[in-house]
């Protein structure tokens, strides 16, 4: 989607870091040596117990356009070190130049549910090929994991209402508005405002009118007939600028005239006050007027929480129109995804050697290997029962695994392939730089996420308190971790 954006290549859309480093290591003469490399998060957004994928039709879009232009060349052949100096060698904008992507990616696929440590994405190549493409997975990646897990919530707390994603004006800039509206979309939002979503990504776009249409009139009576008269069918009133049960009562009003005229008034929108108590007035009085298909729809700083208890409080409200805090993940403005090497192939041995990244917290100590996930399915219940990640250099033989949990080794479950069914949750999306994947349509994506967390035990969907799905290292992944760990810090 960033190349139908923007005009500009995003070869530079990546941290100045990424580019010193890839100069140092062709300068060093590592620059071609495989890498492997892990996009995984420690902790789920929201103090949730699930988190949903989501990115990487983004990320196949940037990763085919990889490269770096005449433009970005010249823009790196001005920078200069603190003697005034060029930073970078002819020679090696030449090696950009002549530069494409060239790695494996496999990746979870977008909608999935996934869990702290699992790698949503493994990359392997040449290392500066690796390394440079750290910020530009990130940046895709964790925003878009984290709207989509926003609005998976929604959907949970909405039930089986539709949901309008309403965020645009709130979002964070032209792309993350964008990309926004697409992760609501496949987290569960049925429609969005963002008109250029809708052309650009088929999601169906939805709409109400603002309270500046009725204090555009002299009263709301006449902005209610004229925007009827409009649009007789698609007709929702908003009805809360000045009174809302008037309002209520002059846009039945008008919804008798629609009707005379062989239309039907749509809906009508609550934005503000007690929404359970104003949606059971409103219900009350659409319903005694015939208008029982009336739909009550609902917006004003909404969230699951608050989508949640207005159901316990008995709301009749039909339909969820929800920005801010879906589009801005407004309790959590950011997942902590983050990209890690995790094993790094010996030149003259062809071996590859593990790499671990240790840390004062146990949390963040990385897994080294080549890992993969393997989800077992209880078919007779429906139901994921449990997620190990293992090493693919060193798997495991047999049928029955023993997971272990990296921050609590105490946490253990024995999971079989002879009880249960298993597959690899990471498949293959490049192959040298080849693309030998074809990406989902958004709307497959969206319903294999609500096939997904249908067959996540509810107890892990809650809101408060959620249940710890098990997702552990397999046994003797754990125990490499282990001895890394001790090797490098022996005391
Ligand atoms: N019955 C309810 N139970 C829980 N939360 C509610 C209920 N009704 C509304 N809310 C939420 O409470 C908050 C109300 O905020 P606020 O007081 O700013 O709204 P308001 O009274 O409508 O004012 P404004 O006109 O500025 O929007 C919103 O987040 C709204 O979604
Ligand atoms: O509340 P959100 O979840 O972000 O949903 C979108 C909001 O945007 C619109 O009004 P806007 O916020 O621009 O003005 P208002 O606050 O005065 O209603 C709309 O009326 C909603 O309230
Ligand atoms: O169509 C609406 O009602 C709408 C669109 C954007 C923001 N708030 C409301």
């Amino acid at each position: 989607m960033h190349t139908r954006l923007y005009k500009e290549s995003l070869s530079l859309h990546t941290d100045f870091y990424q580019i010193t480093m890839a100069y140092a290591y062709w300068k060093s003469g590592k620059a071609e040596q495989e890498a492997i490399f892990h996009l995984y998060f420690r902790k789920h957004p929201f103090q949730g117990g699930f988190t949903i994928t989501c990115g990487l039709e983004d990320v196949i879009d940037y990763l085919q356009h990889f490269s770096f232009t005449d433009a970005d060349l010249h823009y790196l052949a001005t920078l200069t070190g603190n003697d005034g100096k060029p930073l970078f060698e002819e020679a090696f904008l030449n090696f950009l130049k002549n530069s494409c992507f060239s790695c494996d990616l496999m990746a979870v696929p977008e909608g999935s549910v996934v869990f702290p440590n699992e790698p949503l994405l493994r990359i392997q190549g040449p290392l500066w090929q690796c390394q440079i493409l750290e910020t530009p997975l990130l940046n895709i990646m964790n925003f878009q994991t984290l709207i989509a897990t926003k609005a998976a919530r929604i959907r949970l707390a909405a039930k089986e209402d539709p949901v309008l994603e309403f965020g645009l004006r709130r979002a964070q800039g032209i792309d993350g508005g964008f990309s926004a509206s697409r992760a609501a979309y496949i987290g569960g939002c049925d429609g969005t405002s963002n008109v250029l979503a809708g052309k650009l990504l088929g999601i169906p776009v939805k709409g109400t009118h603002a309270h500046s249409w009725v204090m555009s009139f002299d009263s709301e009576a006449e902005a209610f007939q004229a925007y009827a008269q409009a649009m007789p069918n698609n007709c929702i009133l908003l009805v809360d600028t000045y009174d809302t049960i008037e309002g209520v009562k002059k846009a039945i009003q008008v919804g008798q005239a629609l009707r005379a005229r062989g239309y039907e008034l749509a809906g009508i929108r609550l934005d503000s006050g007690d929404l359970a108590y104003l949606s059971i007035e409103a219900r009350k009085l659409l319903d005694d007027a015939g208008f029982h298909n009336t739909k009550i729809v609902a917006s004003n700083d909404l969230d699951e929480h608050i989508v949640e208890s207005l159901k316990q409080q008995g709301a009749r409200i039909d339909i969820w129109g929800i920005g801010t805090k879906l589009v801005t993940a407004f309790d959590q403005p950011a997942l902590g995804g983050v990209y890690k090497i995790a094993a790094l192939k010996d030149t003259q041995t062809g071996k590859w050697e593990y790499k671990i990244k240790l840390s004062e917290q146990s949390v963040k100590v990385s897994i080294p290997g080549k890992l993969q996930v393997k989800r077992f399915y209880d078919a007779s219940r429906g139901l994921y029962v449990g997620d190990m990640i293992y090493d693919e250099l060193n798997p495991p033989t047999g049928n029955s695994f023993t997971i272990v949990d990296p921050q609590d080794p105490i946490r253990r479950k024995r999971l079989s392939n002879e009880a249960f069914e298993s597959k690899d949750l990471l498949i293959p999306i490049f192959e040298k730089g080849k693309l030998i994947y074809d990406p989902p349509t958004l709307k497959s994506i969206r319903h294999h996420r609500q096939s997904e967390l249908d067959k996540l035990h509810s107890s892990i969907k809650r809101f408060v308190n959620p249940h710890l799905y098990p997702a552990g290292l397999e046994k003797s992944l754990y125990h490499l971790r282990e001895d890394l760990i001790e090797q490098l810090r022996p005391h």
